[in-house]
């Protein structure tokens, strides 16, 4: 896998450097999370989303309830009354079951609502990348590494409405969090007295509540502490993510590549390659590990002294007969919720972190798509005069990083003329061709395209669609289309009749079929279309001199008045042609073939 052009951008979308101000950033994160919730399925998100909130509330309120239920069950244990006990089990089964409903709605909102959001996410990502050929472009200048794992993996991870996940999880868990303060810090200030600091001689004393004073400094002190022994961790997650991500595009480089790593037996060192690759994977998962157990380490014990704290403030209270004993277990029940729901931003930081990681790639992936580089080569499709199918003027051909490649001061391909266009390996050909059809725009000059009839481009490597033989012949129409007779003539016409039989059989042609009989494929696809004008890339390479002259000869007989413009390294195949265009030096020489064969 090619590294990325920018690696600036390597860098921050493993979350290793901002390179962008914290206002645009914050300003993408915001539109990229509320553009579902303003588009033409904005009543079923809100719907969703209003019912996913109101579940996380209706959670609040079965913890506030449970919290009544321990005051009265630990109060009527203690003054033995046993009429009550039934009447509290009931009770308690009744919350339970209003727990397990909760549960079981939010899971049901919240898949719901992941999946509607991804799918209109995906959507409108896919639109983009598609649209004024980004996915040509950002490959053409590799722009960014993997856009294929953003649309897949970081869409998914960022529309996972789950607490705690996206960032409308961890809002709305915020809410609940809030609610769940409120609530619980309300019963706290009905079982604590106020606060006394004695201060060089003076007594200063806090309003509120023991309890919630000392639930506030201990959510406080652990929530530096926890951030604090968490960066490693964030830092380690993120960087997990990237080398996870260039493992996977690496063992893809070599799967598409198995042939020619076979060949050259040269397994052994693709597998030390990918296992450097792995070893990073290793090496951050050990320290991953270890940041992981001290922040766990780290929670567990903030955790476990928070269920202790409000014993040792509300048990000598107790012995003093100023409280009951289900006052003291419900204090220790709503401490520890208070505290937990302060201390939200410290579950939710290592998710939190992650999204920003998302979102940084996800936002890399939108500067890509919506990158406007200045076209300099003027592409006028439709605009040639009459009788021209391509007029090139005062063309510059240059690389993307600016160097020039090729001039061409004038060049005119009048109809039904066959151009054959020369010259040695990278002196510009292909991208000659790529400029024709409005692919490159680095440069200058302009490039007007005929008005009349059909265009097709055929390049050394076909693209053959998955589906039947049929289907890559068809293509780009679908195969009902045409009827299997013409079809079963047209491959026996390219010498493939071997494949009559199979032509519905949905297999990776694209892989079984070798290199000259997919340009045979091209040839059958030529000959069904009937292009009048056929520019052709190297269309020939992988066929035998007589199959290549073949594949000549039958575009001349079925198409004899088509423009043609082809690349070709061997001079018998310039026979077929009429005009000669030599590309020497970065320059171009036009010249007529006299014995056109
Ligand atoms: N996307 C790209 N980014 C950067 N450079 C490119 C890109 N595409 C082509 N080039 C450069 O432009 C030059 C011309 O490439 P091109 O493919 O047009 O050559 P060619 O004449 O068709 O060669 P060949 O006969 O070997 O196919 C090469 O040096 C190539 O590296």
């Amino acid at each position: 896998m090619p590294p990325p052009a920018n690696v600036e951008e390597t860098r921050r979308e493993a979350g290793l450097r901002t390179t962008q101000p914290a206002r645009e950033r914050f300003a993408h994160a915001w539109r990229l999370t509320t553009r579902y919730y303003v588009s033409e399925d904005w009543k079923a998100a809100w719907l969703l989303l209003i019912l996913y909130a109101a579940i996380s509330f209706g959670g609040v309120y079965t913890f506030i309830q449970l919290n009544h239920w321990q005051r009265e069950f630990f109060d009527s244990i203690e003054q033995r009354q046993s009429s009550l006990f039934v009447t509290l089990i009931f009770t308690f089964l009744m919350i339970s079951a209003l727990q397990v409903g909760v549960i079981v709605a939010n899971n049901l909102v919240s898949w719901t609502l992941s999946i509607r959001w991804r799918n209109w996410l995906t959507n409108w990502y896919m639109d983009r990348w598609f649209a004024r050929d980004r996915f040509y472009e950002i490959e053409r200048l590799r722009m960014i590494d993997n856009p294929d794992q953003r649309i897949a993996e970081d869409i998914k991870n960022f529309t996972l409405v789950t607490q705690g996940n996206s960032l409308v999880g961890i809002a709305v868990g915020l809410a609940g969090s809030l609610a769940s303060a409120i609530s619980f810090g309300y019963i706290l200030l009905q079982t604590s007295g106020s606060l006394v600091i004695p201060i060089a001689g003076y007594r200063i004393s806090l309003p509120g509540g023991d309890l919630i004073w000392f639930s506030i400094f201990y959510v406080l002190f652990g929530s530096v502490v926890i951030t604090w022994i968490g960066r490693p961790y964030i830092r380690r997650r993120m960087r997990e993510q990237h080398y996870e991500a260039d493992f996977r595009a690496n063992l893809i480089h070599v799967r598409r590549n198995s042939e020619q790593i076979a060949f050259s037996r040269t397994q052994d060192n693709e597998r030390g390659g990918l296992l450097a690759s792995f070893a990073n994977i290793r090496r951050n998962w050990y320290r991953l590990m270890w940041a992981n157990i001290g922040l766990s380490a780290g929670s567990s014990i903030y955790e476990r002294v928070m269920t202790v704290i409000p014993l040792f403030l509300t048990v000598p209270k107790f012995f003093a007969g100023q409280i009951s004993f289900g006052q003291v277990m419900a204090s220790r029940d709503a401490f520890t919720q208070f505290s937990s729901s302060l201390s939200y931003f410290v579950q939710v930081y290592p998710g939190l972190a992650e999204q920003i990681a998302n979102i940084n790639r996800l936002k890399a992936l939108d500067d890509s798509i919506d990158s406007e580089r200045p076209r300099g080569i003027a592409f006028r499709p439709g605009e040639a005069d009459e009788g021209i199918s391509i007029d090139v003027e005062k063309l510059e051909l240059r690389r993307p990083n600016g160097e020039p490649l090729l001039a061409l001061d004038e060049w005119k391909v009048r109809d039904g003329e066959r151009w054959v266009i020369e010259g040695s390996s990278g002196a510009g050909k292909t991208t000659l061709l790529r400029a024709i059809a409005g692919l490159w725009p680095d440069g200058a000059g302009s490039v007007a395209m005929t008005r009349h009839g059909v265009a097709m481009l055929v390049p050394q490597r076909l693209y053959l669609p998955l589906g039947s033989l049929k289907n890559a012949i068809c293509f780009p129409d679908r195969a009902e289309d045409h009827d299997d007779e013409t079809i079963a003539a047209l491959l026996e016409k390219v010498r493939l009749g071997a494949h009559v039989d199979d032509m519905h059989q949905v297999r990776m042609w694209q892989d079984e079929l070798s290199p000259g009989e997919q340009q045979r494929v091209a040839l059958a696809r030529i000959l069904l279309q009937r292009p009048t004008l056929l520019v052709l890339d190297e269309a020939t390479s992988a066929l035998d001199a007589d199959n290549a002259a073949h594949f000549y000869e039958a575009v001349r007989a079925a198409m004899p008045d088509a423009t043609i413009v082809s690349v070709v390294h061997n001079e018998k195949l310039a026979a077929y042609h009429t005009h000669r265009l030599q590309l020497h030096d970065g320059h171009a020489t036009a010249s007529m073939i006299e014995a056109g064969a």
